[in-house]
């Protein structure tokens, strides 16, 4: 078997915030005056303990306030991509929370450009490609997603999209219908959290409502024979996160995850880490856990691989480029 770390790899579903260390949330605490619930990093860890979304969603608000200047950004992403390079990182498209950061007065382009400084920098020092994918939080108002969007003008050329993302039970992606038909007439990607918690319904409703052109999580899906056919007919990307299912309770264990049963109806599923911090692991971690607990193959890790290239926003240059260094990285 060979050492999955080399195997080339695409990220579409990581929330840079959910990348915060606790070791990094004490010391921008301190830099920015910050106080944090917790006493120490050993205190802010045992309360990993997650019941459900939401009660993860409680803590990862709660430490986020630490994030305060563009620089914090900076710091943040290339913390992510110094994790996730010697794992195979090769092209990362990731979501940020801009309402949660703006409610607390951080000024919404110190936030973009702050990540896009750790992208910039991440393609300089690792050839690591990429882009930003604001999403709208689906518990808080659709006005607030309206005037977000609106917002976003000043930045719009450092935007690949749209996504939606937070408490998903009760917060049916049709209520953002409006603010995702503005960001597709803009030109933007649109992409939207369902099936995580909430019943394949969600998921058929970011396809035919919002328009979505990859489903995040979906995993829900394969309680719905006509959606799997649906999926793997019109080949949409499935943004899957092992982990975090796990840590959430949206599965028991990993050994019952759907991934296997995802792959064998043909849909073309990607592996993600989501909040990586919060989680137990990068992206790399992720393939290494599914080959321990459900015997993933290399072919299949190359897959999933392939699925994530042709899956991503990339441009069609970039994508032939991965997918040669997936297949040198078949060819061994
Ligand atoms: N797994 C997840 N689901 C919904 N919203 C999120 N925000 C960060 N991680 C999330
Ligand atoms: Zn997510």
């Amino acid at each position: 078997m060979r050492d999955l770390d080399t195997l080339p790899k695409a990220e579409l579903h990581l929330h840079v915030e959910g990348t915060l260390e606790p070791e990094l949330a004490f010391d921008l605490a301190a830099r920015n005056g910050v106080e944090l619930p917790f006493a120490d990093v050993r205190e802010l860890r045992a309360a990993y303990d997650f019941r459900d979304l939401q009660s993860f969603l409680d803590l990862y608000y709660a430490t986020m306030a630490v994030l305060r200047t563009a620089r914090d950004f900076t710091d943040l992403t290339l913390a992510y991509l110094e994790r996730s390079v010697p794992q195979g990182l090769r092209h990362v498209e990731l979501f940020f929370d801009p309402q949660a950061h703006t409610g607390r007065g951080v000024a919404f382009e110190d936030v973009v450009d702050g990540i896009g400084e750790g992208l910039r920098l991440g393609r300089e020092r690792w050839g690591v490609t990429g882009g930003l994918i604001m999403c709208f939080l689906r518990d808080q108002p659709v006005e607030d997603a309206a005037r977000t969007l609106q917002a976003a003008a000043t930045r719009r050329g450092s935007l690949l999209g749209v996504g939606l993302d937070s408490a998903e039970v009760g917060h049916p992606p049709a209520l953002f219908a409006d603010v995702f038909a503005a960001a597709r007439a803009q030109g933007l990607h649109v992409v939207a959290h369902a099936g995580e918690e909430a019943p394949p319904a969600y998921v058929r409703e970011a396809l035919d409502v919002l328009g979505v052109e990859r489903v995040d999580h979906g995993v829900q899906a394969v309680h719905d024979a006509d959606l799997l056919r649906r999926l793997a007919a019109e080949q949409v990307p499935l943004t899957v996160c092992p982990l975090s299912n796990v840590r959430l309770r949206v599965v028991d264990r990993l050994e019952e995850h759907p991934l296997h049963r995802l792959l064998a109806a043909g849909v073309r599923v990607t592996v993600n880490s989501d909040d990586p911090a919060y989680f137990g692991g990068y992206v790399g971690d992720c393939y290494r856990a599914l080959r321990e607990a459900v015997g993933l193959s290399d072919a299949q890790a190359a897959q999933l691989a392939r699925n994530a290239v042709l899956g991503s926003f990339a441009d069609q240059a970039r994508k032939a480029e991965l997918l040669a260094e997936v297949e040198a990285w078949v060819a061994g």
